[in-house]
């Protein structure tokens, strides 16, 4: 498919991928679009099936896993969570910039495919900086908290691996990841905006 190249947005659980694409979707209306993925886990306060998820139990995910709905999925903390091809082909068949948040399991997946986005990872400063916002997010178990933070001491190792991420962020000041970001996918929001004045 042509149009702007997709993004993927990678990193630990609580290093700000929601906070900073959040603000990509709300700066930049008509530019960008979600990749609503599909997953088991039990929705927050505040968000919204179809908007935030696709919330579904295991038993009918697995069942459109099997007749070949989905480009990638894969197990996290305890949950699947994956994107069906619907869900990017909604937003690229609009012409804007697919944006994709996937663990690193998700993106040695995408790797196999012809999507060829802009692999972005986002990391927390350290992982008791991860720890504390997680804490302070108050949105997970003890349990869950755990296992979040021994995926993203793997996360924070692998995301150096040579050509896995075109570039990785320290989102250490809010501010300054976004600037870095907005940077990085500059190119790609030009084309949009002059596709929509012409
Ligand atoms: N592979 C894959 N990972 C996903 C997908 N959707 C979300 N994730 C990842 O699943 C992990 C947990 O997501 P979530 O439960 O929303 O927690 P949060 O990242 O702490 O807000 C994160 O690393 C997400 O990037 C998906 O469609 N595919
Ligand atoms: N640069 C930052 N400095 C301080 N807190 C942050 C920063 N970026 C995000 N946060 C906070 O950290 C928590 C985790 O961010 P979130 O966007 O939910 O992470 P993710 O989507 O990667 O799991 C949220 O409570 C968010 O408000």
């Amino acid at each position: 498919m042509s149009g702007p190249r997709p993004v993927v947005l990678s990193g630990p659980s609580g290093a700000g991928k929601s906070t900073l694409l959040k603000k990509l979707l709300k700066d930049y209306k008509g530019v960008f679009g979600f990749s609503v993925s599909h997953t088991t886990r039990d929705p927050r306060p505040g968000e919204v099936d179809g908007k935030d998820y696709h919330f579904t139990n295991r038993e009918a995910m697995q069942e459109d896993i099997d007749t070949g709905e989905f480009i990638e999925t894969d197990e996290f903390s305890g949950n699947l969570y994956g994107t069906s091809k619907c869900a990017v082909q909604d937003v690229r068949a609009k012409g804007l910039i697919c944006i994709l948040d996937v663990d690193i399991a998700g993106v040695r997946h995408i790797k196999e495919t012809d999507l060829d986005p802009i692999y972005i990872s986002i990391q927390p400063p350290s992982i008791e900086v991860l720890e504390e916002r997680l804490r302070d997010r108050a949105t997970e178990t003890e349990e869950k908290i755990q296992s979040r933070l021994e995926a993203a001491r793997i996360d924070m190792e692998e995301c150096n691996e040579p050509g896995l991420f075109d570039i990785v962020i320290v989102n250490d000041d809010l501010d300054e990841s976004y600037e870095k970001l907005q940077s990085v996918l500059k190119e790609e929001i030009l084309k949009v905006q002059e596709g929509i004045k012409s």
